[in-house]
């Protein structure tokens, strides 16, 4: 079958390509239905990337966060019309040690392979989730985006000594409003702290023990454990107040990625036996684990509504380009587009 599969080929210019592909194979046929666009294909998007990365992946279809349904399975064992989270990481190799997500060899779409901008999507079993039955999929098409919070609290259980009274949450956006809403589920026993930049952003955090301006930080204020979902130069601000205020042998969960290197005050993380810790995407059992998240506590999918920003039905490839640019001027929330092209 001819596929159409829609690739940014320059900053803010998509265009269609076509590709034969056999579905004479094992893999499942799914038809994309509700994507949301994240922080990093804007970045590709705009060409805020840098000049090399963008030079070496493009050519590429965007978009990471989808969810679809599965129009034809080989094995017979999803039906037709099953809703499912689609998985954008592919390993090519396991290791006993290092994650699917942090192995070279790994290919993520919508990083150097094509996203999930195309008419069908062909994937492994073991690259799809099916959704519950009744699931908002505006809500579901962000999933990937609550997979990375899923991942980096499975880190954080495992790494961070076991005092857990308070944990602070940098970055009023999409990924702080996750990260606080599971550590609240998982860790009902802990304080959270918000801390952001905007007023009317940090109101949407009703669900937190405290939502604190950046500049007005009490000086005593005192946290056991960080995660820092600012992301560029702002990650270095918030580090920075991190280390401040962290007590001693606390970790920071590292989640903002900056374009450029940020400064880090070493010193002080050595005099604080701090531990850094840096996650980056997530892999399929971090979705099936989001997956229970959902099914275990409806609430969250309540919660998770609130960061639905804007929804664009997409019939053409200009309206892609449209939602895109609503997405750059839209300060809260996640942007979705109604596959219908
Ligand atoms: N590690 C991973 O695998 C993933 C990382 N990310 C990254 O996470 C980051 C956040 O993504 P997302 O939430 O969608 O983006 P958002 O833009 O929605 O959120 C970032 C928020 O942080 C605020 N902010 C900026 N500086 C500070 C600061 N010093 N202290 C507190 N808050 C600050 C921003 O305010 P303002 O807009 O006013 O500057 C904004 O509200 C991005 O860099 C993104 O690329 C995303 C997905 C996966
Ligand atoms: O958003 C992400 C995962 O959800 C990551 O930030 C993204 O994959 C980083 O990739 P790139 O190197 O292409 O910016
Ligand atoms: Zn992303």
């Amino acid at each position: 079958m001819i596929n159409q599969v829609y690739r940014l080929v320059s900053p803010r210019q998509f265009e269609i390509s076509y590709n034969d592909k056999s579905i004479i194979s094992d893999d499942v046929v799914i038809r994309p239905s509700y994507l949301s666009i994240c922080a990093a294909d804007q970045r590709y998007y705009t060409g805020t990337r840098g000049k090399e990365a963008m030079k070496q992946k493009l050519p590429m279809a965007l978009i990471h966060e989808a969810v679809g349904e599965v129009v034809f399975d080989p094995t017979g064992e999803l039906k037709v019309g099953t809703k499912v989270v689609m998985v954008p990481n592919a390993p090519t190799q396991t290791d006993p040690f290092i994650g699917e997500n942090y192995l070279p060899s790994s290919k993520f779409r919508s990083s150097g392979y094509d996203g999930f901008m195309q008419d069908y999507v062909f994937l492994k079993h073991d690259r799809i989730v099916e959704l519950p039955e009744d699931m908002n999929l505006e809500v579901a098409a962000f999933t990937e985006l609550v997979t990375i919070a899923t991942h980096c609290l499975s880190r954080f259980e495992k790494k961070a000594h076991l005092r857990r009274e308070t944990i602070g949450v940098w970055g009023d956006g999409n990924l702080g409003y996750i990260a606080c809403l599971l550590l609240k589920k998982l860790y009902p026993d802990s304080k959270v702290y918000i801390f952001g930049k905007t007023g009317y952003k940090l109101n949407h955090f009703s669900f937190v023990d405290e939502a604190i301006k950046i500049d007005e930080i009490p000086e005593n204020l005192k946290i056991d454990h960080a995660i820092e979902c600012a992301g560029g130069k702002g990650s270095q601000y918030a580090v920075e107040q991190i280390i401040d205020h962290i007590n001693p042998e606390g970790t920071i969960c590292l989640l903002g990625v900056s374009e450029y290197p940020i400064e880090v005050n070493t010193r002080m993380v050595l005099e604080k036996g701090l531990t850094l810790l840096g996650s980056s995407r997530s892999g399929a059992r971090d979705f099936q684990q989001t997956v229970n998240i959902y099914k275990e506590y409806p609430d969250v999918i309540n919660y998770l509504s609130t960061l639905i920003g804007e929804v664009h039905d997409v019939r053409k490839l200009s309206e892609a380009t449209d939602a895109f640019e609503s997405d750059l001027s839209n300060s809260w929330g996640k942007t979705i587009m109604r596959w219908m092209i």
